[in-house]
C-alpha cells in the first residue's frame, strides 16, 4: 500500500467547518488532504469533488484557469448540503509539477495551447494517476459519490477503480477573458463537458 492515513483535524473555512484528513503517498513522496463535512459513511451518495492541486489558481488567484473558482464553488455546495467530500490531490499541473507548469505557461504565452505546451515539454496532455483515490475512499468509508466535474476522465477513472459514481454534476464556473482559450482547449482536445461560451 502506498497511501497511508496520517491524522485528522478541523478546518474552519468561510464556507463552514470541514474535517481535514491527511494521507501520505510514500512511493510518490506526496502529501494529500481530503476535506469532509457531515457523515460520509452513510448509504446516500456523497457530494464529491476530485480536485487536482493548482497553486496558481487555488492560492495565487490566477485567472489563467478555472481551478480556484471550482474549488470554492465545490466547498460552498458541500457546505450548503451539509455533507460532502473534496479530495485535494497534489497532482499540480495535471501531474507534471509546478515548475514544469511554469514552462508550459511560458510556451502558452508564445501561442501554444495547453496540450501542445505539455507535448513540447515531452509530457502527455494529462499525466494524472487517480489510483491513489481508492485507499482514501475506503479509509473514509465512502460508498458512492455524486461527482462535481466536467472531466470525463475522472468518471472513467473512478469506474476503473471500482468506485461508484451515481451521478455527474456539472461544475462550470470561473470563466473569464484570460481562461477562455484554456477552456476551449479543454472542451475541444480533452473532452470536457463544457457548455458556456
Ligand atoms: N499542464 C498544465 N496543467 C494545467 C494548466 N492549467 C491548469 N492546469 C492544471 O490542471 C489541473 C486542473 O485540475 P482540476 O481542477 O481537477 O480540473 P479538471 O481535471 O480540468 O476537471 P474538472 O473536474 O472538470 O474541473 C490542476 O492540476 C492544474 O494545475 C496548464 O495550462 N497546463
Ligand atoms: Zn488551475
Amino acid at each position: 500500500m502506498t497511501i497511508t492515513y496520517v491524522d485528522t483535524c478541523k478546518l474552519p473555512t468561510p464556507y463552514g467547518i470541514f474535517n481535514m484528513h491527511g494521507f501520505a503517498d510514500s512511493v510518490n513522496d506526496k502529501e494529500h488532504v481530503v476535506l469532509t463535512m457531515g457523515d460520509v459513511t452513510t448509504e446516500a451518495p456523497v457530494l464529491a469533488r476530485i480536485h487536482s492541486e493548482c497553486l496558481t489558481g487555488d492560492s495565487l488567484f490566477s485567472l489563467r484557469c478555472d481551478c480556484g473558482a471550482q474549488l470554492q464553488a465545490g466547498m460552498h455546495k458541500i457546505a450548503t448540503e451539509g455533507r460532502g467530500v473534496i479530495f485535494y490531490l497534489r497532482q499540480e499541473g495535471r501531474g507534471i509539477g509546478l515548475l514544469n507548469k511554469v514552462k508550459a505557461y511560458h510556451l502558452q504565452d508564445q501561442g501554444l495551447d495547453t496540450v501542445e505546451a505539455n507535448e513540447q515539454l515531452g509530457f502527455g496532455a494529462d499525466m494524472r494517476d487517480y489510483s491513489i483515490l481508492k485507499p482514501m475512499v475506503e479509509h473514509l468509508g465512502i460508498q458512492s459519490v455524486k461527482l462535481m466535474t466536467n472531466n470525463p476522465r475522472k468518471i472513467a477513472a473512478m469506474k476503473e477503480l471500482g468506485l461508484q459514481v451515481t451521478e455527474r454534476l456539472e461544475h462550470e464556473t470561473g470563466r473569464n477573458p484570460h481562461n477562455a482559450h484554456y477552456l476551449a482547449t479543454k472542451k475541444g482536445k480533452l473532452g470536457h463537458m463544457l457548455d458556456g461560451e
